[in-house]
């Protein structure tokens, strides 16, 4: 698909965000990282806004995993800082990044294949809630927690599968079971790493108005191939090639951009 054209006969996105004040969550400056003599991540500044759905792009090897991982404070940055909700996160581990709301969605599904999908979703927020050590509950925390997975099955509309194994799920809605996982975590600010890659057209759709929904009270940030997904749901796109950032701006300013239909030459049908 061409940049110019993945936008096609998308709507506005839900919400229209623009009208709203922007609030930076997470930022970033300077960013730089080297693998020995190499530069993976240069120079890279970013900043992620409360209640949109900001894009991150580029051409294979450009270094878009490499800043997750710096963002996420799973790799330390050779140089630049990184804020989190007004604190400097620069120096912070990713067990303290995640607590203060932080949190990534990995690209390989991480739901427990053998259990049923409402147990996953109760691992999760009993390891929110701290409960994961005790080996008893009283009941009323138990019906709590019941309760909150219900909830956020049927925000991701998984209620009716609730008593299935998470491995008889079709790919898309096992993807989509991590998405409820992850927001049993209550995040502030969500990662997500290619959340669509490997999915039919339908499920595409269905996660892609599940990030719409979760977006209105969160920021999320995402890697994405797909350049239809970018225009249709993303408000923000930030290109990055060989590390450093080419342009950032709205699908329509960044996918006329020049430079970026250049980088993009060769790979479009992503
Ligand atoms: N641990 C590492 N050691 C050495 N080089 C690395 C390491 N991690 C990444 N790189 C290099 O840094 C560059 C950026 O890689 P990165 O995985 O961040 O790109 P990407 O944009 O996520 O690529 P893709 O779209 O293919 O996943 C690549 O040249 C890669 O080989």
């Amino acid at each position: 698909m061409s940049l110019a054209s993945a936008r096609g006969e998308a709507a506005l996105p839900a919400g229209d965000p623009s009208s709203q004040p922007s609030q930076v969550v997470l930022s970033a400056r300077g960013l730089r990282r080297e693998f020995g003599g190499f530069v993976a991540v240069n120079n890279v500044d970013i900043d992620v806004e409360h209640a949109r759905v900001h894009a991150l792009i580029g051409p294979n090897g450009a270094g878009k995993t490499t800043v997750f991982n710096l963002l996420t404070k799973f790799l330390q940055p050779t140089s630049g800082s990184i804020r989190l909700l007004d604190q400097d996160i620069t120096r912070s581990d990713p067990a303290k990044v995640a607590r203060m709301g932080l949190v990534r969605s990995f690209q390989i599904s991480a739901v427990f294949p053998h259990l049923s999908v409402l147990d996953n979703v109760r691992v999760a927020l009993q390891r929110q809630n701290g409960l994961a050590t005790q080996f008893w509950l009283p009941l009323r925390a138990l019906d709590r927690l019941n309760e909150r997975a219900l909830q956020l099955l049927e925000a991701v509309g998984l209620q009716e599968a609730r008593h299935r194994a998470a491995a008889d799920l079709s790919y898309g809605r096992k993807r989509v079971l991590e998405i409820a996982t992850t927001l049993a975590l209550e995040p502030k600010v969500l990662l997500l790493d290619e959340p669509m890659a490997g999915m039919g057209h339908e499920d595409v759709h269905t996660v892609s108005a599940i990030i719409r929904e979760v977006a209105r009270e969160r920021a999320v940030l995402m890697v994405e191939h797909n350049l239809k997904v970018v225009a249709e749901l993303c408000d923000r796109v930030t290109v990055l090639q060989r590390g450093e950032i080419l342009t950032s701006g709205d699908y329509r300013t960044v996918s006329g951009d020049e430079r970026v239909r250049t980088a993009y030459m060769g790979t479009e049908d992503d």
